[in-house]
């Protein structure tokens, strides 16, 4: 069963067509990269995915339950199993790195949590080994604002993670990281989406690292889909096309 299934989805904003008609059927452990000029609509395809916008036509089915239609508690249920991961991490600046990490796994218990000793050893030991993974165990203690830019994307992953997700999205994931850095967390997404089987749909503005890390590559121009192939059968003319403009006179 495909983990991502969406079929003929349209989105409007008022006048403007931000997705045109796209189809897009993601199985697990994919990794997809989503590519497109500023405004093709690919950060409205991540929201429609997990019902932060709502459609104007067609269906979206993801992990088995469509979101289109879905009710309020529905969507909430989806949501605790999907994973989202944004440009800006969105860390709380002043708690540590392990707390932070540990806000990822809220889903999972009941009642409001105070400091690092409210969690159960369990939990704490849970985060501690997603820290870890990414390769930041020795920070757990530090206030997550000392961190650098491409070191609180890796903690913001490491929160994710404690979510357990089934699905994993991300809306450029390295937009305000260096070139370095962002070859880190691209690597990161890869190694976890390999050895947890994680679903990853995954939107970047860098045609080389989508060439170099995603397993497959979905392009948008104008909310249409105009490319859909592996990523070992293209090469990078083939996706700057994606990235050829519109005339809008011309049509
Ligand atoms: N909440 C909104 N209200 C109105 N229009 C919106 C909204 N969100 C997106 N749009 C419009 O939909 C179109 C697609 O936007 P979207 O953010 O999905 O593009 P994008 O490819 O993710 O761009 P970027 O790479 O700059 O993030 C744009 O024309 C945008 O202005």
């Amino acid at each position: 069963m495909a983990v991502v299934e969406v079929r003929d989805l349209t989105k409007r904003f008022g006048a403007n067509t931000a997705l045109n008609g796209v189809d897009l059927e993601v199985g697990r452990g994919e990794l997809v990269v989503l590519l497109g000029l500023s405004g093709s609509g690919k950060s409205t395809l991540l929201r429609c995915l997990n019902g932060l916008h709502d459609v104007s036509g067609g269906e979206v089915t993801v992990l088995g339950q469509r979101v289109d239609t879905a009710r309020r508690g529905e969507l909430r249920r989806l949501r605790s199993r999907i994973g989202f991961v944004f440009q800006q991490f969105n860390l709380v600046g002043r708690l540590s790195c392990l707390e932070n990490v540990l806000t990822g796994a809220l889903g999972r218990v009941t009642g409001p949590r105070y400091g690092v000793l409210s969690w159960s050893r369990p939990l704490r030991q849970e985060a501690l080994d997603q820290l870890d993974r990414v390769g930041l165990a020795d920070r757990a203690f530090q206030r997550a604002d000392t961190l650098s830019g491409g070191e609180q994307q890796r903690v913001a992953i490491a929160r994710t993670l404690m979510q357990r997700p089934e699905l994993l999205l991300a809306d450029e994931p390295v937009a305000s990281l260096d070139p370095e850095n962002s070859a880190v967390v691209m690597d990161l997404l890869v190694r976890i989406s390999r050895e947890d089987g994680l679903t990853v749909v995954c939107t970047l503005h860098q045609v080389d690292l989508a060439l170099g890390w995603a397993g497959r590559l979905v392009g948008l121009r104008q909310g249409v889909k105009v490319l859909d192939r592996s990523a070992g059968d293209l090469d990078r003319d083939q996706v700057m096309d994606v990235y050829r403009r519109v005339d809008p006179d011309a049509a």
